[in-house]
């Protein structure tokens, strides 16, 4: 039959070190590669124990004509005899191997009788003293695919198909681990998303393994998402994804909301990570079949990329069940090739630290060398400490960490076997560093920002005032729809003339907005958390980043940092606008606020000074941090009922107008009549097209919605030419 000579065809090769058995595997033309990858590894770890029957029992000695020596294949049959379905479906090879059952019985008989075990299983358990070879002592993890269902649903399914859930108080877990029995379960400890099963569970055929709800994964390679931990909404590059274990984790953790950008260099990989990720009903991954280290980081693509996920190729020597360690040994990796993968691991990690938006970066292998661990991280550290810290992973939750001799140990953490239940694996951590300002110095960025602000802000105005009649403006409110900028230069606008009323809401983002504040940790690289999953952070972080567009990463050469201080340099003026519209307020509270602000930002940024330790007053500051531009939530609704401001708010979807100026000075009647006119007929049309942020005070025109359709048809009619001419 095919598959056992397939099978045997590629352990020969493997035993001569002509290629990996999955490379083998997948390159093969048999179609159950599944099927053909499980044989081919089980008759490697067996192969002792085999040899030992094949050559009590006579066999090839007897069917020398039949075998022609090739030990292999006798062994294939063999396995597939003793420990497998029986050789089924194959002629001439079952004949050979039945007409021959009871020399091969006895002979396996004498072997377990000599060992005093029941199953040649136990054979080879006794034999491996770490039990590399079988893996028998980890225990199964099963992660949860939180896309397609949650821990309770998946707990409550084991346990009506006859599963006992084990519970266990924290300091007995690894007991209990290593206790369970068969059809006996668990959770997991440290993650609530993963249950623990017996070593040597198979639950390929169970039907939620099937339908992609759970998935086998091993906790070690379960611990790289949890420690990058993006909130929903967040997007995420992972270097070298195939076949996608992490990258579907990382989706589950993010509940397919957000972007995952996938790359892996190997399309064969990569052809098997879509099919999984397909079955984890994973849609938030773009799988790109490129070489990592030719990706742009300035692209604008990536400029909202925040996490990074680095697992790059490495030896592998952590994997306890590795068939490598069965074929040559378990210190194979040579000199050569440990420096080789070395400078590839460094060369990739620093290429994910270069995107200019990201603030965490995860580094894992599950090799057991730290020249492909400790080394990499803090050579490349070394390079990079200026921007980046090393973070201490789970600090109480993990003992076992970095090896010890080498630097930062401490922050890095270690799995193992012994001590973790799991295969070797090691995870490091870098951050992005707060950035440290003194609070004057911002404010002297914030008074050289004001200026070219200022000047903008005359141009817009005299842009608006051109286009609306002169008589009717008064610019008593400011209506800006969708774009972050626009709001800006409307706030400047706004400060300049003394406006009061300004209504900042984004109408298109209005539902995702509609929660959410802006967020006053603005300007700092935060948000660290150890572990867990971070759902509510999600949606404040997204809008975060979706009002900081227009200044992070997407304008190309700019240096973060001053990035970073102009964000800050228009929260306070933002802030300051507030306050100048809150007239109600006395001096001297305005000065309180502003001292407590000033506090509050040094305090933020680790300046030593005194810190308020008033927590009425930082809440204020903290109120005022939060309100981006305008009015209070409340003023506005009051002002809406005194009809000082109107919301434009049923503009089609596919409206292409970013901004209005709603005029707002005339009677209830004219009023009305303006509003109608507003929907429906002019507008400020600041910028037909949304992605050209930087057109929009360049591109200030007047036009009616007829004037678009007929610049629409105008455009088509173009079209059509162009494509005649070239049938032509
Ligand atoms: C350790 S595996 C990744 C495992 C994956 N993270 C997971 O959890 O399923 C390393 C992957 O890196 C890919 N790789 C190696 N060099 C690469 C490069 N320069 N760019 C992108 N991918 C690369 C390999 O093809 C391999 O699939």
């Amino acid at each position: 039959m095919y598959l056992y000579v397939e099978a045997a065809r590629i352990i020969n090769q493997v035993l001569n070190k002509k290629s990996s058995i999955k490379n083998l595997v997948f390159s093969s033309t048999y179609e159950n590669k599944k099927q053909l990858y499980a044989l081919t590894c089980e008759c490697l770890k067996f192969r002792d124990v085999l040899d030992k029957i094949l050559e009590g029992s006579g066999l090839l000695e007897k069917e020398k004509k039949f075998f022609q020596g090739d030990i292999i294949l006798a062994r294939v049959l063999l396995y597939e005899f003793l420990l497998g379905k029986g050789v089924q479906h194959a002629g001439k090879y079952r004949m050979c191997i039945m007409g021959h059952r009871k020399e091969i019985n006895s002979s396996m008989r004498k072997i377990l009788d000599k060992q005093g075990v029941r199953s040649l299983r136990d054979v080879v358990y006794n034999h491996c003293p770490d039990n590399a070879a079988t893996g028998k002592t980890l225990p199964k993890y099963v992660r949860i695919n939180l896309i397609k269902t949650d821990t309770n649903t998946v707990i409550e399914n084991f346990k009506q198909n006859g599963w006992k859930l084990l519970k266990y108080q924290p300091s007995n877990f690894r007991e209990t681990v290593e206790s369970l029995k068969e059809r006996e379960f668990m959770q997991d400890a440290h993650f609530p998303d993963l249950l623990v099963f017996p070593g040597g569970t198979d639950l390929h055929e169970n039907k939620m393994c099937i339908a992609g709800e759970i998935i086998q994964q091993d906790k070690a390679s379960c611990i790289p998402a949890h420690v990058l931990n993006p909130e929903e909404g967040a997007e995420v590059i992972d270097c070298c994804a195939a076949p996608g274990n992490k990258t579907s984790h990382v989706a589950s953790l993010i509940r397919n909301k957000g972007k995952i950008f996938a790359f892996d260099k190997d399309a064969r990989r990569m052809s098997t990570m879509k099919k999984l990720i397909g079955t984890a009903g994973v849609s938030c991954v773009e799988c790109l079949c490129q070489d990592f280290l030719t990706v742009d980081p300035t692209d604008p693509k990536y400029s909202m990329v925040e996490y990074v996920l680095v697992d790059p190729s490495c030896s592998g020597s952590g994997i306890v069940n590795r068939l490598n360690q069965i074929t040559d040994g378990k210190d194979s990796v040579s000199v050569q090739r440990l420096h080789q993968l070395s400078r590839f691991q460094i060369s990739i990690l620093k290429h994910a630290l270069r995107f200019p938006g990201v603030k965490k970066v995860v580094y894992s292998t599950c090799s057991i060398h730290p020249e492909e661990n400790e080394m990499v991280v803090n050579e490349v550290y070394s390079q990079v400490s200026d921007q980046f810290e090393l973070v201490e992973i789970m600090p109480n939750h993990w003992l076992e960490r970095g090896a010890p001799d080498h630097e930062h140990s401490q922050c890095f953490i270690r799995l193992s076997p012994d001590q973790s239940l799991t295969n070797g694996f090691f995870v490091s951590c870098f951050e992005r560093r707060k950035i440290a300002c003194s609070y004057d110095s911002m404010k002297k960025t914030n008074a050289c920002k004001k200026k070219k602000k200022k000047s903008k802000a005359e141009k817009f105005i005299a842009k608006c005032s051109d286009n609306e009649s002169e008589s009717t403006v008064s610019f008593n409110q400011i209506h800006v729809i969708d774009s972050d900028k626009m709001r800006n230069e409307a706030s400047s606008a706004a400060d300049l003339l003394g406006i009061t009323n300004i209504d900042s809401s984004v109408e298109k983002n209005k539902r995702k907005r509609k929660h959410e504040k802006y967020d006053s940790n603005i300007g700092r690289v935060d948000g660290r958390n150890d572990s867990g999953i971070n759902a509510a952070n999600g949606k404040k972080r997204k809008k975060k980043r979706e009002s900081e567009k227009c200044f992070q990463g997407t304008e190309n050469g700019k240096n973060r940092k001053e990035d970073l201080i102009e964000k800050n340099a228009q929260l306070t003026e933002q802030s300051n606008v507030t306050v100048q519209e809150n007239s109600k307020e006395s001096k001297s509270e305005l000065c309180n606020k502003q001292a407590d602000k000033k506090k509050r930002w040094e305090a933020d940024r680790g300046i030593e000074n005194e810190v308020s330790t008033s927590k009425q007053s930082n809440d204020v500051a903290n109120k005022e941090l939060q309100q981006p531009i305008g009015l209070a939530k409340k003023d506005l609704t009051q002002a809406k009922k005194r009809k000082e401001v109107y919301i434009v708010e049923d503009y089609p979807e596919k409206t292409k107008f970013d901004a209005t100026i709603c005029i707002n000075s005339h009677s209830e009647k004219e009023k009305k009549k303006e509003r109608k006119q507003t929907k429906d007929d002019t507008v400020l049309n600041i910028n037909e097209n949304v992605d050209d942020i930087e057109d929009i005070t360049l591109n200030t025109t007047s036009v009616t919605k007829q004037d678009v359709q007929k610049k629409k048809k105008r455009k088509k009619k173009k079209k059509k030419s162009v494509v005649g001419n070239n049938y032509e």
